[in-house]
């Protein structure tokens, strides 16, 4: 049983090369936003509202480790946290795990969220400047646990295609 494991800042692709990585190798895609959102019955904007980033933190580690339990072969799309909270970092590491790290420049994430910000609740309420200024001191805090997955692809400057077949070619 393998679990293919897709991580990195938010707006590096997770969601998106999740679900076209399943549809070109017919590997089950799991979204763990989307499970979180499932298992809460609530938006992750309405968690961190509700219940606050504690709690979402706690869920988003209960579920993570529950899909990696899963006899099934799946495509796992993380959120941009997961590795960075619970010692998630340390199950990227499993032997059953191809942890894939989607790195992209501050530039490409910057571009792709500005216009993505309102279900990203740590940057919904940022204007331009404190957006991207937050993109670089966060992605440097977390580079360390992203730099914890097996392997790395660039996606900068790449179609959603591109990135796919890199990570078909790694995987091979
Ligand atoms: N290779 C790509 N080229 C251009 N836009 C992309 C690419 N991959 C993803 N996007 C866009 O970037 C935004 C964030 O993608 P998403 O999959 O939600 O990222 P994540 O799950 O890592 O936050 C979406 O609008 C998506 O359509
Ligand atoms: O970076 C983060 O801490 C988060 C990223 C989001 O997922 P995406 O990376 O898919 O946007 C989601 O889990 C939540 O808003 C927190
Ligand atoms: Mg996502």
């Amino acid at each position: 049983m393998k679990k293919i494991v897709l991580l990195g800042y938010m707006g590096c692709g997770k969601s998106t090369i999740a679900q076209n990585l399943s549809k070109i190798t017919n590997i089950p895609f799991l979204d763990l936003d989307k499970c979180i959102e499932k298992k809460a019955n609530l938006s992750i904007n309405e968690i961190f509202e509700q219940h606050g980033e504690i709690y979402f933190r706690k869920l988003e580690h209960e579920i993570f480790v529950e899909l990696l339990q899963s006899s099934e072969n799946s495509i796992i799309g993380l959120g941009g946290g997961t590795p960075c909270y619970a010692n998630n970092h340390e199950l990227l590491k499993r032997e059953d795990v191809s942890s894939i790290y989607l790195k992209a420049s501050i530039e490409t994430l910057y571009n792709r969220l500005i216009h993505n910000k309102s279900k990203r609740p740590l940057i919904a309420n940022m204007n331009e400047e404190e957006m991207r200024e937050f993109i670089a001191k966060h992605l440097f805090d977390r580079s360390f646990y992203y730099n914890q997955a097996k392997h790395k692809v660039s996606v900068d400057n790449k179609s959603v295609e591109e990135t796919v077949q890199d990570i078909v070619a790694l995987l091979a």
